[in-house]
């Protein structure tokens, strides 16, 4: 990456200060375009969610393996939960989607709970095992709660064999006129969902899978406590990546866990943070990180710049600390600050292998939290910050209350946020189709098939607030 007219700013930079100028292209296709990470995750797209409880649980973790991303779950699930989420992400099929089922005698109240936690929105109601109908939002409009769902459900139910290649899939679901159809195996046995979206998607999206073609997933650890015993149980329960991950990364208690999480020698890469300097880099590589979490401050539940001043603007923290990893052959990933596919392919551009979201993805379907609407009808989930008082709140539910009281002195995030759901693009796919198709035209505007070439070629110049807002859509006349 360098600089416009090689003008290297004399102040530190975020997402907004900048902008990525054209180059000469030969790239003829944005689907030419690479973008798995390189980093040692096995990731295919260059997006993580954020370990926090109110972004990353097991749905999120499959949809975003599916599309080739990865999510982290948060270091607050106790280790044998963690155990469970990892096996049961390990069981969902790699390209389908997980269905919602029910019986026939299911009522409509249960069914209208269920239909918010998936993208595809339907429930299929199952009956000895076969697949026998399909109830959607429509079907349940202006329907008594208590209704059975056999009464209502839509019984004309196209069927798609396991293993039905992804076009042949969509070519149906259009023919037939049908959103979605279960996929069953010989037996008749539902193993996973096909929407028309999911059919195309499988062909623009390579899911992240370990050796055995099972979905990856990883997972956190904090720096307190026993660390140690914490990630060998992680690595037991079979994560792909372990991260270590604490507010000022770039401290001495840190270091230590690092220095004894590798001397277990595990064979999934490690990623610690999070710094924002290049001497912070270079301590937690010396000390056995593959991958350096690179932040502090920007995220959006973040209050730490607000208490102590502290932090740096997160464009030149990602610059500078990718910089110094590639000189030591490792890797960074920048985490927070990101609101629109244009602030990843900066980070990219900077140099990260991968970015990580987190209260963007926390305002969709996958998220762990419930759907609530407000005054206008509209729906949002609530976020809340991984230092904020609700969070340590969770955390030290077993300590007595005087260690609780302490330990909320030190709070630095806010506990409660609305994050809309977008009526547009209400699941996390959708926001990743979004995200996917930014970078790889970010990537050709660059001339690069691939994110080395998209951070070799970039071309980065400065902008004033004006600048910025010239680039924003104008929805109404001014
Ligand atoms: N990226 C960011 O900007 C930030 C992220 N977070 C996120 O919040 C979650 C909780 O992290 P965290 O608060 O580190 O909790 P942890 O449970 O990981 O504990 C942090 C440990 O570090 C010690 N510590 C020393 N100085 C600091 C400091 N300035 N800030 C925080 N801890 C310090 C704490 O001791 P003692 O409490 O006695 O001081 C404690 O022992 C993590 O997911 C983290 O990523 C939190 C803040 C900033
Ligand atoms: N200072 C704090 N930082 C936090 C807190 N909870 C999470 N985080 C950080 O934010 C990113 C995600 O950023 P976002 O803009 O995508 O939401 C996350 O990975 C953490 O590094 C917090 O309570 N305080
Ligand atoms: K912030």
């Amino acid at each position: 990456m360098r600089f416009h007219h090689d003008r290297v700013p004399g102040q530190d930079l975020t997402f907004s200060d900048v902008f990525l100028v054209p180059n000469r292209s030969a790239v003829n296709s944005r689907l030419d375009v690479d973008l798995s990470t390189g980093d040692g995750t096995g990731a295919s797209i260059p997006i993580v969610a954020a370990n926090m409880t109110a972004v990353s649980g097991r749905r999120m973790a499959e949809t975003i393996a599916r599309c080739g991303g990865l999510a982290v779950i948060p270091q607050d699930i106790p280790v044998e939960v963690v155990g469970e989420v990892v096996s049961w992400i390990k069981e969902r099929h790699p390209v389908y989607d997980t269905p919602l089922v029910m019986p026939p005698n299911g009522i409509v109240g249960e069914a209208l709970n269920l239909l918010p936690k998936r993208g595809h929105g339907a429930v299929i109601v199952v009956e000895d095992g076969r697949a026998v109908g399909v109830v959607t939002d429509a079907d349940c409009e202006g329907v008594d709660r208590y209704t059975q769902l056999e009464s209502i459900m839509s019984r004309e139910l196209l069927t798609l064999p396991a293993g039905i290649a992804a076009e042949e899939a969509f070519d149906q679901l259009h023919d037939g006129r049908h959103r979605l159809a279960p996929v069953v195996d010989e037996a008749g046995r539902i193993v996973g969902i096909l929407t028309r979206q999911r059919a195309l998607r499988a062909t623009l999206y390579q899911p992240a899978v370990d050796a055995a073609g099972k979905l990856r997933v990883a997972a956190a650890i904090g720096i307190n406590g026993d660390a140690e015993q914490k990630a060998k149980s992680l690595l037991d329960a079979g994560i792909d990546v372990l991260v270590i991950d604490t507010a000022h990364g770039h401290q001495e208690r840190m270091i230590e866990v690092l220095r004894l999480v590798r001397a277990l020698q595990p064979d999934v890469p490690i990623v610690a943070g999070n710094v924002v300097t290049a001497e912070g880099v270079t301590d937690l590589v010396e000390a056995g990180a593959d991958i350096v979490k690179v932040g502090v401050g920007p995220g959006a539940m973040c209050t730490t710049r607000m208490q102590t001043a502290v932090g740096r603007p997160q464009f030149s923290a990602v610059l500078e600390c990718a910089t110094r990893a590639r000189e030591l052959g490792k890797h960074v990933w920048a985490d927070g600050g990101v609101r629109h596919p244009r602030d990843v392919a900066l980070a990219l551009a900077a140099g990260a292998s991968s970015v990580m979201i987190g209260s963007w993805f926390a305002g969709t379907y996958e998220s762990p939290g419930d759907p609530h609407r407000d005054n206008d009808g509209r729906i949002y989930k609530e976020s809340f910050g991984m230092a904020s008082a609700r969070a340590v709140a969770l955390r030290t539910a077993d300590d007595s209350p005087f260690q609780r009281a302490r330990k909320s002195f030190f709070g630095e995030g806010i506990s409660t946020a609305r994050m809309y759901l977008d009526p547009e693009r209400p699941s996390v796919e959708d926001l990743l189709d979004s995200i996917v198709s930014g970078i790889r035209s970010s990537c050709t505007y660059a001339g690069a098939t691939t994110l080395a070439e998209f951070h070799e070629r970039a071309i980065v110049g400065i902008q004033t607030a004006a600048g910025y807002t010239e680039g924003r859509p104008v929805d109404t006349s001014w």
